[in-house]
């Protein structure tokens, strides 16, 4: 559509301090807002920005702002992040029905932007499901283009205003309210002096420990029956704390700076954010090119006593994880199929060594067919591998809602960001939800004929370490 704007303007060539960067791009805006007299409207987006210094830590200054939402992404190399508040533009559905529903309305949004900027966000693991109320700001599906915008990455820093034109609103008075979002931002980044987090007052589970058997039982009479070969069953850790406080904090205070994990972080309304610190790529797509993985299969370092080495070793050689990774490498050769015209599946299996776990891991590459190359035929044939959902597929989420004493909401659902050209998008695993007060940890251990109730809770509980440690630091 030939009126449809999509404009970068460079408030500044060369690297900046942020309170300077902050005063260029509002003359930028300014002069953007008043040099043509801007009544009209108009379609499009127009992103100011201006080069950092390298000294800006996205990750404090999100913690300095309280303008909602507040989303956080970085990948797992660790040299792609983004920090963002407010919100020029959404993505939201909020309707029960089959995932598949919600990636097609995803994808018809993102192709009828006509822009290429990134929309950071998630969705729920399984739409049919009934979700607990604690789980409304985030819906079924929600994107958000932020009003404003930190990128680090390994080629540069910079500070972005997006200015999303609605084609409903004049120009001049969506400029008007960037501003005040501008003017409402914190141009000083102060690091956080002692901010740890409050004191847990309580801890539970669910299922608790003899549930749990009893419910991992039930799937191993299945896979008895030859009717399932594969179902990965989660738990929920409830954390109370004395005090409500920002689950940022829980980003801040992590522990493990060289870990290979992905730090996800979304906060539509203060407080209530759902974070993810997941080992574990979905896909990442570029036009055709499509990178995935298979990722499953667990032996925990500590519980081994052992060094590294062993315990990769010894997780290289077990039956039981060699098979629960086989079904998430089959699925997804089967999936990939018809939508690909090339496939490179890793013949081997690697160890992904992370702080104290070990994963067996195996890197596919792709050529996505033409009329395939869209996030809505990825998400809908990849999602959910049998790494979170099982096998047959249909079958294991129709077990999840029956079994599961909880509703999962976005524990496990696709997370990452989207744009018309590509999108990265990493499982929601190793994650929770903060409700001020209350934090939900969640995570899942897959099972197969074999396997052993106690041991898989052992497993659970290893998942969830890392973020234990977090709060454990701090006491
Ligand atoms: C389901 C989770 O992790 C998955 C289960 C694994 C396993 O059982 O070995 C390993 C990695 C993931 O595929 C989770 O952490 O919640
Ligand atoms: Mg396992």
């Amino acid at each position: 559509m030939s009126n449809m704007t999509d404009i970068i303007i460079n408030a500044a060539e060369e690297p900046q301090p942020l309170l300077p960067a902050v005063d260029m791009i509002r003359k930028s805006i300014s002069g953007y807002a008043t040099g043509s007299d801007r009544h009209d409207i108009a379609t499009g987006l127009v992103t100011f920005t201006v080069p950092l210094l390298p000294s800006i830590d996205a990750l404090q200054w999100l913690n300095s702002q309280s303008i909602y939402p507040r989303t956080y992404w970085m990948n797992r190399e660790g040299d792609d992040i983004a920090a963002g508040i407010g919100q020029a533009d959404s993505i939201v559905y909020d309707h029960q029905g089959p995932n598949r529903r919600s990636f097609e309305l995803l994808q018809q949004h993102i192709t009828a932007r006509q822009h290429n900027a990134r929309y950071f966000g998630g969705c729920c693991f399984d739409n049919v499901q009934q979700r607990d109320p604690g789980w409304k700001p985030f819906k079924s599906l929600y994107f958000i283009l932020p009003e404003i915008q930190i990128t680090v990455t390994d080629r540069e820093n910079t500070l972005s205003c997006h200015l999303f034109l609605d084609g409903r609103t004049p120009v001049n008075q969506l400029c008007a309210r960037l501003m005040a979002t501008l003017e409402a931002m914190q141009p000083v980044v102060t690091p956080s002096p002692d901010c740890n987090l409050p004191d847990v007052t309580s801890t539970s589970f669910k299922p608790d420990m003899k549930q749990w058997i009893e419910i991992c039982n039930k799937a191993l009479e299945k896979f008895q029956k030859g009717f399932m070969g594969k179902m990965i069953l989660a738990r929920q850790t409830t954390l109370k704390f004395s005090v409500p406080f920002s689950p940022l904090l829980f980003l801040i205070k992590y522990p493990f700076p060289d870990s290979s994990t992905y730090r996800y972080y979304f906060e539509p309304e203060k407080n209530k954010a759902f974070f993810s610190f997941t080992p574990e790529r979905l896909y990442r797509r570029d036009h055709d090119r499509l990178l995935t993985e298979a990722l499953a299969g667990t032996c925990s370092k500590q519980a081994l006593e052992e060094d590294s080495i062993d315990a990769c070793r010894h997780l290289l050689n077990s039956e039981k994880d060699i098979r629960e990774h086989r079904f998430v490498k089959d699925t997804i050769l089967k999936e990939l199929s018809p939508i690909c015209s090339t496939i490179d599946m890793e013949e081997e299996v690697r160890a992904l060594q992370l702080n104290s776990l070990v994963h067996l891991y195996t890197r596919c590459k792709a050529t996505l067919n033409p009329e395939s190359s869209n996030d809505a035929t990825v998400l809908s044939s990849l999602h959910p591998t049998p790494a979170v959902g099982g096998v047959p597929r249909d079958e294991a989420l129709q077990q999840i809602i029956d079994l599961e004493p909880f509703s999962r909401g976005w524990y496990a659902g696709p997370i990452g960001w989207i744009s018309r050209q590509s999108s990265e998008f990493a499982v929601g695993i190793r994650s929770a939800r903060s409700d001020g007060q209350t934090v939900f940890l969640y995570s899942g251990a897959g099972l197969v004929k074999g396997s052993n109730p106690a041991s898989e809770w052992q497993e659970v509980d290893h998942k969830i370490g890392d973020m234990l440690a977090i709060i454990r630091q701090t006491l």
